[in-house]
């Protein structure tokens, strides 16, 4: 087990998981129901407990992936929707994956990443993207800490970050962010170069 497994899974067992809303995050949850294509293959990297996996799920998406570092939050889902299917359920480092997808749907897994790995984590969306794929969620628009997670960053970092791989299609405040995170998150739509 490294550093970050044991980490993250440290988080889960003390129950210090401030992040977790508990259910799928208003934006989010919009952004899913203007979705028709139900043969979408989603991936939620950093998915946590994954709320978005399980409305996903629930919505009749068949092609919907979570991977994390902790097998704690996967075995949470398992247990929450047991019709999830096992094999889609990844217990891995998200920089070592190797598959293609539709869509990929970030939420505080950005902000749980050192900023040294933002160059790498841009990269590796873009290389788990097909051509015409799209990184759509949320980011923080607030410093937030310098030293542990979550770190912050605002919308111009971003989109220098961003804009050498993808078309930023929209970057702007969250207009139906859930309560404690509003006007402070910026709700993102990239297309893959
Ligand atoms: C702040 S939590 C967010 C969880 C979830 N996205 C949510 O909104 O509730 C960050 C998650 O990223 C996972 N994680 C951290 N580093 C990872 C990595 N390199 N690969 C995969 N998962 C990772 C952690 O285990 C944790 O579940």
């Amino acid at each position: 087990m490294n550093f970050y497994e044991t980490f993250w899974n440290h988080k889960y067992l003390s129950g210090e998981t401030g992040w977790d809303i508990g259910y799928v995050s208003t934006p989010i949850k919009e952004y899913i129901n203007q979705l028709s294509d139900k043969n979408l293959k989603i991936l939620i990297p950093g998915g946590g407990n994954s709320y978005e996996a399980e409305y996903l799920f629930k919505k009749g998406f068949k092609n919907v992936f979570v991977v994390d570092i902790s097998s704690i939050p996967l075995m949470n889902l398992a247990k929450r929707v047991p019709s999830f299917p096992k094999e889609n359920l990844l217990h891995a480092d998200f920089f070592e994956l190797e598959d293609s997808f539709d869509l990929i749907l970030e939420q505080t897994f950005f902000c749980a990443l050192a900023p040294s790995l933002r160059e790498a984590y841009a990269n590796k969306m873009h290389q788990l993207l097909k051509p015409e794929g799209r990184l759509v969620g949320l980011l923080f628009n607030i410093p937030l800490n310098d030293d542990k997670p979550p770190f912050g960053g605002n919308k111009v970092e971003y989109k220098k970050l961003f804009s050498k791989k993808f078309k930023i299609e929209k970057m702007e405040i969250a207009y139906n962010s859930v309560a404690p995170r509003a006007g402070n998150e910026l709700f993102f739509r990239l297309k893959r170069r």
